[in-house]
């Protein structure tokens, strides 16, 4: 099944009921585990990889399918590392390609056993849980910000608790903050000097907690803000002081042109006229927004430099390769290097008549190309629309209360 979508034929008026950060909900649901808590975690996310989450963690089964979640995968693989039992885990094709030699290397030196199961430094594997040792271990910072939150939020359940060095770069350095953040709330303190992260042994201590509204999708309204003539967007639950790091979006729109005012109950959006001549911008602490600014620039025609995108080829798909197939098909040609860079310095090409944007299996995809329909008389077809449930289930009824036509059209 395919999406046809159409932009709103008047101006946008609407208030958004952003889904809970799956970030923290999924950090959430493992402190509360980790502290024997009696309370609900309030205000959870609906999404597919929170779901999986509570499905796990809620489950007599020894064999578990977290599907395409990796902060599931990773925060899991910790987890029953140290619950006495032998337990497997796996997940979708794409799961199965998405590295975790780093997290088995280093959960084994702190006293696991986790075998592979298929191929070697890839999910499946099968964890033979035990109380762990703990230990000071060095482990590369440049790949995946989750497998050092994995380790830390099992670390004060150590006997000697843990110790990590950090080598090379450290990427998403923001999640880091919002995984330690976290278990200060529950009652655990880690020290963070340079490169070095030491846990000492404690216990964890239950709390009531409330998720905060996701500002990965509000970067999503963002977009369709920046892409919109006339529009006022009020998006419920996001605050100034978030724990998460894409809340930096907020900054960068306000160089395509979009203000924010914070209120109460969350954001309000409004036009400026403050649009820069050309973007330029390090997405390693915030990698989740590139495919948002990606497609927001090209559609205003503003070229772009974006760096820190290495982190980019090991997500949901490959997303530098995505992103310059998909926008081709539109007409806009861009280059990448290194793996880690994107640029488009303005060259079109002809666009496809009828172009279809692929989702690859990537919920960004889909959320990011959406709004392109603002700016296309055509409107723009998506594919797999369903995708979106990884992360903001409700985006496409929150695009037709904004007033968007979404209509079916068969593959
Ligand atoms: O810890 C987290 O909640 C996340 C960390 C980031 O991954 P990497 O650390 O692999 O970049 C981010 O892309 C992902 O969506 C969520
Ligand atoms: C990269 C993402 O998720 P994960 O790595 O948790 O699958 C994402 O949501 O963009």
């Amino acid at each position: 099944m395919n999406y046809q979508i159409d932009a709103p034929g008047s101006a946008i008026r609407t208030t958004v009921k952003l889904p809970a950060s799956k970030s923290i909900s999924n950090r959430a649901l493992i402190l509360n585990a980790l502290s024997y808590s009696a309370y609900d975690v309030e205000n959870l996310s609906d999404c597919d990889d929170t779901n999986l989450m509570v499905k796990a963690l809620n489950s007599n089964d020894r064999d578990f399918n977290v599907g395409a979640a990796g902060t599931t995968m990773r925060f899991l693989t910790a987890f029953l590392s140290k619950v006495v039992g032998e337990w497997t885990i796996t997940g979708t094709e794409r799961m199965k390609n998405r590295p975790i030699k780093v997290l088995v290397d280093a959960l084994n030196a702190l006293g696991a056993r986790i075998e592979y199961m298929e191929k070697e430094g890839y999910p499946p594997l099968r964890i033979f849980g035990s109380a762990l040792q703990g230990g000071e271990i060095s482990l590369p910072g440049n790949v995946s910000s989750q497998y050092i939150s994995a380790i830390l939020m099992i670390a004060p359940l150590t006997e000697n608790g843990v110790t990590l060095h950090l080598e090379g770069a450290i990427i998403s350095r923001p999640y880091i903050h919002i995984t330690l953040q976290l278990m200060e709330q529950y009652g655990v303190r880690a020290s963070w000097t340079e490169n070095t992260i030491k846990v000492l042994p404690q216990e964890y201590k239950p709390i009531r907690f409330t998720v905060e509204s996701d500002w990965s999708a509000a970067s999503y309204w963002y977009e369709i803000m920046a892409l919109s003539k006339n529009a006022e967007i009020e998006l419920l639950g996001l605050f100034k002081n978030s724990l998460q790091g894409d809340a930096a979006g907020a900054k960068l729109f306000a160089q395509l042109g979009v203000g924010t005012t914070y209120t109460k109950r969350g954001v309000m959006l409004k036009h400026t006229g403050n649009i820069c001549e050309k973007l330029v911008y390090n997405f390693v602490n915030e990698p989740d927004l590139a495919q948002t600014f990606v497609v927001t620039c090209v559609l205003l025609n503003i070229p772009f430099r974006f760096t820190g995108l290495q982190s980019l080829k090991i997500k949901e798909t490959d997303r530098i390769e995505a992103l310059k197939t998909e926008l081709r098909k539109l007409g806009y040609v861009l280059t990448d290097r290194n793996d880690s860079i994107l640029e488009w310095n303005g060259e079109r090409r002809e666009p496809e008549s009828h172009p279809v944007i692929a989702t690859y299996e990537d919920h960004r995809m889909a959320l990011s190309f959406a709004p392109a329909a603002l700016v296309r008389p055509e409107g723009i077809e998506i594919a797999h629309p369903q995708v979106v449930s990884k992360s903001y289930p409700h985006y496409w009824e929150d695009l037709k209360a904004a007033g968007f036509s979404i209509r079916e059209s068969a593959l």
